[in-house]
């Protein structure tokens, strides 16, 4: 294949900022998009590089390769407003990230790295808008590809949530295998992950974040995802859930370890309550769906780490959102059901993996690395005492989330 055609444009010139690279997954809720813009033409010190690719256990023999200093963009859109996605590439002339087919010198088609169904679906969708034909990459490869690109090379990626603090995990790059990568998008795939490339998809689960934003928009008549899971956090799910103590008189279960405030039966309480759907709160019933399924995820995911022996479970996905009570309830739900052997941990970059997956795959092409030095937190990163704590603005208007500042060499 060639180089990008964006690139070989960019040998002979130096603007401030030029897209190549993107890489698109189009899931069945969300469009994501990584591209990578270069900031300048830079040869970083050698050693540098050489040192780095040892501690990632990449080979050295690329290192004399001409070196890009830019920065990863990430945005979102949801699937079913792809004319805004198609618009926003049109606008910001992301079409360049694409590559000729070498194999047919003649022809003048543009590919672009594509994941997820909608890279079927919408495939003639893109080529009659913009004149892009998506070169497809599986799913599956891609959510372990960007998770082990993220856990490897991203400081600070993973994080652990308990009693209301995020803490970032140290990951041991020679004990990282084998980890369950489950990821909740519109449905929930589990995936055990034994190295690069080495996977198997174990387990999976239809009642994910589609189920959430799809129930909560209809019960609540919520007008977008941010709001639902904003009412989340001023409800009490306790109106709408039947707990143990409703069914035990107020006590306790202790003979087999159940305490009266453990919800028996999500929802249970709309059975009895003679209530219709207008007599119930909002904000309650979207705190009680949000903590159904995050609850209910987390414990087949513990229960597949069971199956195999799994210690660390990573979740990603953009049902998480970085949202205080579904990272807690999945944090719960995995500690009660190992009784404390098994951690949950999430990345920052929990939507992206697919994404980050297929602009990966660009290294079959012309991308031999990337080499990531910085990390640009859009968001307010604070530290405690306690540890480092990230914050993620839900307010954000903006659908970029924060960008990755990287050089990338061997184009
Ligand atoms: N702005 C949003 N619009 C719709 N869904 C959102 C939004 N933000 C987060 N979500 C949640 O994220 C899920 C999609 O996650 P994602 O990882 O992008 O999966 P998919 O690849 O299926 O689109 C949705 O089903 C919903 O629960
Ligand atoms: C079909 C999917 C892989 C598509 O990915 P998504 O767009 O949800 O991210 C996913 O929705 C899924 O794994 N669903 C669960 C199917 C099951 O195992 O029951």
């Amino acid at each position: 294949m060639d180089l990008l055609a964006a690139v070989s444009n960019q040998q002979n010139s130096q603007p401030q900022s030029q897209i190549s690279h993107l890489a698109l997954d189009i899931g069945g809720s969300l469009i994501k998009l990584v591209y990578f813009s270069r900031i300048n033409d830079s040869c970083r010190d050698n050693d540098e590089l050489r040192s780095h690719n040892e501690s990632l256990g990449v080979s050295n023999s690329d290192t004399s390769q001409p070196i890009l200093e830019g920065r990863l963009h990430f945005a979102k859109f949801e699937t079913s407003k792809i004319n805004d996605c198609l618009e926003f590439i049109r606008s910001k002339k992301l079409r360049l990230g694409g590559f000729h087919d070498c194999t047919s010198p003649s022809s003048d088609k543009i590919f672009i790295k594509a994941t997820g169904g909608g890279a079927y679906k919408f495939a003639d969708l893109f080529k009659e808008k913009l004149g892009i034909s998506l070169d497809k990459e599986d799913e599956m490869d891609c959510l372990v590809t960007g998770a082990n690109f993220l856990l490897k090379a991203v400081p600070q990626e993973a994080f652990t949530y308990l009693d209301g603090q995020k803490e970032f995990v140290q990951i041991d790059h020679n004990d990282l295998y084998p980890y369950l990568l489950v990821n909740i998008g519109s449905g929930v795939s589990m995936i055990k992950v034994d190295g690069d490339g080495k996977f198997e998809r174990v387990s999976g689960t239809n009642v994910g974040g589609g189920t959430f934003w799809g129930l909560g928009r209809l019960l609540t008549k919520c007008k977008n995802f941010d709001e639902l899971l904003e009412l989340s956090q001023l409800g009490n799910n306790r109106v709408v859930d039947m707990l143990v103590g409703d069914i035990y008189g107020g006590t306790d279960y202790a003979k087999i370890g159940l305490s009266a405030t453990t919800i028996a039966s999500s929802f249970g309480k709309a059975i009895s309550d003679n209530k219709e759907l207008e007599d119930y709160k909002p904000e309650d019933i979207s705190r009680s769906l949000l903590r159904m399924i995050s609850n209910n995820i987390g414990q087949i995911s513990y229960l597949n780490a069971l199956r195999f022996g799994l210690k660390r479970i990573f979740f990603a996905g953009f049902f998480i959102r970085g949202h205080a009570y579904t990272l807690d309830t999945i944090s719960v739900a995995v500690h009660f059901w190992s009784k404390g052997e098994a951690k949950a941990m999430f990345l920052r970059h929990e939507g992206f993996l697919g994404a980050l997956g297929a602009f990966m795959s660009y290294e079959k092409q012309s991308l031999h690395g990337l080499m990531v030095h910085k990390i640009l937190p859009r968001f307010p990163i604070s530290v405690s005492s306690a540890g480092d704590k990230i914050y993620c603005s839900l307010n954000s208007d903006s659908n970029e989330n924060e960008g990755i500042e990287c050089t990338v060499y061997g184009m």
